[in-house]
């Protein structure tokens, strides 16, 4: 496969301390923005120094894996904090479906980071911080429906579940989409900003027009040190947690989300954890069922690669993998774009964290489109699952008004 390669000057990257910046969202000068923030730690960028689309196919993560290898094995870094998001990053951004357009890795310009208390700031060429605008909120915002109405996504989710009982599969995951529309260009700075303050336990994130605020963490690779943690059966915030553990169809969907990264990672790891039982992720809008599974890799893999192996976890795809992903789009009637798919970033080390794009709208002009979506089990009761996916949405729809 053709990189490209000679085609750029070598990257001139350099990274040194800094006092702490306060503040990560807000440093960000202008709406084209790259973030990734967790409990006021992560990473702000901004400024393309490279940017690749990368093709569609079975092949992509390999395919970013080595277009990496290239941008920045080539380059000259002098890198003095040497962690994890020190020296030269890229964010990404995969398609849930392999065979769409859309899927992005960019490494910025500027990078402003904080972890365990350390700053730092990392440049790649000039110096440059750009012009500062102000972050101005979209202002009113209508809705309407995307690819199904309410009662047709209803209807899809009674024959997803007409599936599963003649057993065709065990779970499917299926999504719908809304849109809202604002007067003005929605600046992402704005409701990026709404959901870090709101959602501090999940991942804020922004990469090419994509952002959420998503509780799952699909990978986190540090040195051969990865951890996951998965998420699968939910009810809403403030109902009696008992109800979700005691419920046999949230605790078997959750089984199923375990089962599938349990299987995608034990190849690569030499010790893996997986807990018995699940214990309660509970947010401002619902509670999940989550489970934290730790491993040591038995080579260096990089993070793409372990994201290469758990997409799509039974969280966002199904069980069996293959029958569930061929159902989704013929129940759900839309591309997902990067919904559902790794959402992160990666460095020179091959370290980086990457999550599932959930709560989270693609960004268009006035325009963004939210997504949520439900684990669909034999004994799911649409109008249930319907309630569900509407709390979901309220984390973007609050980001956008307010
Ligand atoms: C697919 C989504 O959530 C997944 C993650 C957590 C809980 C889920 C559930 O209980 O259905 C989903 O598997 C979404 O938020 O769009």
């Amino acid at each position: 496969m053709s990189v490209a390669l000679g085609l750029h000057p070598p990257l001139v990257v350099r990274t040194v301390p800094v006092r702490d910046p306060g503040d990560l969202i807000s440093l960000l000068p202008g709406p084209a923005s790259y973030t990734w923030v967790h409990h006021g730690d992560g990473l702000v960028a901004w400024g393309e120094a490279l940017r690749v689309t990368i093709p569609p196919g079975p092949g992509r993560f390999a395919w970013a894996r080595d277009w990496l290898a290239g941008a920045f094995g080539h380059a000259d870094i002098d890198d003095q904090v040497r962690r994890p998001g020190s020296g030269p990053v890229a964010f990404g951004s995969f398609t849930f479906d392999p065979a769409s357009a859309g899927s992005v890795l960019v490494v910025p310009r500027v990078v402003v980071a904080r972890r365990d208390g350390q700053a730092w700031l990392t440049t790649v060429g000039e110096e440059n911080l750009g012009l500062v605008t102000p972050a101005v909120p979209p202002g009113r915002i209508r809705y309407s429906d995307g690819a199904l109405t309410a009662p047709g996504w209803e209807h899809a989710v009674a024959t997803a579940v007409r599936h599963i009982t003649s057993g065709e599969l065990e779970k499917v995951v299926l999504a719908r989409d809304l849109i809202a529309t604002a007067d003005t260009d929605i600046d992402p700075r704005v409701p990026l900003a709404r959901l870090a303050a709101r959602y501090p336990e999940c991942y804020t994130f922004s990469v090419g027009g994509l952002i959420g605020a998503t509780p799952e963490l699909l990978v986190r690779h540090t040195g051969r040190a990865i951890e996951s943690l998965v998420l699968a059966g939910t009810i809403p915030s403030g109902a009696d947690p008992a109800t979700l553990f005691d419920s046999p169809k949230d605790r078997y969907e959750h089984t199923c989300a375990v089962a599938s990264v349990e299987a995608a990672l034990k190849p690569l790891c030499a010790e893996l954890d997986v807990p018995a039982a699940p214990e309660l992720l509970s947010l401002p809008n619902v509670q999940h069922l989550a489970s934290r599974v730790t491993g040591r890799l038995d080579d260096g893999a990089s993070v793409l690669d372990v994201v290469a192996a758990l997409h799509p976890t039974a969280a966002v795809g199904g069980t069996p993998t293959d029958d569930a992903v061929a159902l989704i789009p013929r129940l759900e009637r839309m591309d997902r774009g990067g919904y559902a798919g790794p959402v992160g970033w990666i460095d020179a080390q091959g370290d980086g964290e990457w999550g599932i794009a959930l709560r989270c709208a693609q960004l268009d002009g006035p325009r963004a489109r939210l997504f949520a979506g439900c684990g669909i089990m034999g004994g799911s009761d649409p109008a249930a699952e319907l309630a569900e996916a509407q709390s979901k949405f309220r984390a973007m729809q609050y980001a956008l008004e307010g």
